[in-house]
């Protein structure tokens, strides 16, 4: 009798946010069997209902409601199907909640990771993708690309449980053969697939300058509030790396690729390789929506730094992985999204 070898799937962890629905998508829609472990503290189950029709899946993606935190239920999850990878990116994600609240983001980002690392272990599961951020890096005075061996160091506890998750998954990877181990710095991921259907659905008012804007576009906030018009930028206001969330998921499933090729631990940076300031960012969302968006100038926000921008080459050559939406795009997807789910995904 031939014995039937169950298909492997990727378990995707935080599969219900905003950067892990889309890579679920993307994943779906390019044929992966994909698993998502997701403890719905940041998320709900509706995008993965959104992938299932936009990506034409006969069967319901299987949702794990589990906390990293909960061992014994992620060990079930991991009896119940069979993983060939691993792309984590379940976190806390905040800069300022995690100042007021350091123990509560290092436990739930750095406990859950060790403890998916040790089940990944358990049934030797040694393939893994890594959520990473371009806040390891120290602050560049004069606003170079960050390179991947550009210096480390940042200043907010949710920056370090990056760098220490990292640091973490390399000593994993060095101690024992057989890890694979892709860490992507994102830049700035914004925007929301092409169809309107899916995006970024804060569950309180937005930290971070799109979701922030594109309410105040909509008329749910009053106004945006510009931090800082003294940075040492072309017009004063901070210049950051803007990439659309699709861009990052095609780089995910670049990255799953990539671990075929058995290279042990690697860094990439994730972004476009060009930056816009606040000022830039407000011109062209208005382009987007017709519509002028009102702002005042505020003070700068405490830990901001004056330009953050990518350098993409390894990325382009060793991952083959470049950008290929505009900011027109990223604007004109994030207004689609805003004007068909004013509330997001609440119905
Ligand atoms: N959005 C950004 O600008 C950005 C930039 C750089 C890096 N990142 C990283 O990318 C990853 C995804 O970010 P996002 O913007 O999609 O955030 P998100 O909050 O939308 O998604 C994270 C998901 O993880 C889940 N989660 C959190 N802790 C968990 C736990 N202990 N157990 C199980 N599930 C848990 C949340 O419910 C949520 O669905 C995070 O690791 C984040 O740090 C994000
Ligand atoms: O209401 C707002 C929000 C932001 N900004 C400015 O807009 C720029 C971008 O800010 P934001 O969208 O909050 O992103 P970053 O501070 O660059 O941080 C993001 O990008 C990092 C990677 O570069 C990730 O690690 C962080 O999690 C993610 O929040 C900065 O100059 C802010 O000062 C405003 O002027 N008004």
């Amino acid at each position: 009798m031939p014995v039937s070898i169950p298909p492997s799937h990727i378990l995707v962890t935080g599969g219900t946010g905003f950067i892990g629905s889309h890579t679920v998508l993307e994943l779906a829609r390019q044929g992966y069997n994909v698993v998502v472990v997701d403890n719905l503290s940041n998320s709900c189950e509706e995008p993965l209902r959104r992938i299932e029709k936009l990506a034409g899946l006969k069967d319901r993606i299987p949702l794990f409601k589990v906390d990293l935190a909960d061992k014994d239920g992620l060990r079930e999850v991991f009896r119940q199907y069979s993983f060939s990878s691993v792309i984590h990116f379940a976190a806390l994600k905040s800069v300022g909640e995690s100042a007021g609240k350091p123990l509560m983001y290092y436990r739930n980002n750095i406990t859950g990771t060790l403890n998916l690392l040790d089940v990944m272990a358990e049934f030797g599961v040694k393939n893994i993708v890594f959520s990473s951020s371009a806040t390891v890096y120290k602050a560049d005075p004069e606003g170079k690309p960050f390179c991947e061996d550009s210096e480390l160091g940042c200043t907010n506890p949710y920056g370090r449980t990056k760098l220490f998750m990292e640091s973490i998954i390399q000593d994993v990877a060095n101690a024992e053969q057989g890890w694979n181990a892709i860490m992507l710095r994102y830049f700035n991921p914004t925007g929301a697939h092409e169809s309107g259907t899916m995006g970024e659905d804060p569950m309180q008012i937005p930290n971070n300058l799109m979701p922030y804007m594109s309410q105040v576009a909509i008329g749910k906030l009053e106004k945006l509030h510009v931090f800082g018009t003294d940075y040492n930028t072309r017009d004063g206001t901070g210049l950051r790396d803007y990439i659309h969330v699709m861009d990052v998921a095609e780089a995910h499933v670049a990255a799953l690729k990539r671990l075929r090729a058995n290279q042990g631990y690697e860094v990439f940076n994730i972004g476009s390789g060009s930056g816009q300031t606040v000022l830039e960012m407000i011109n062209a969302m208005s382009a987007a929506c017709g519509k002028k968006i009102p702002y005042s100038e505020d003070p700068r926000r405490s830990g901001d730094n004056d330009a953050v921008i990518c350098n993409p080459t390894k990325a382009a050559e060793m991952l083959g992985f470049r950008v290929t939406r505009s900011l027109e795009q990223i604007c004109a997807d994030l207004w689609r999204w805003q004007t068909v789910n004013p509330n997001g995904y609440e119905q």
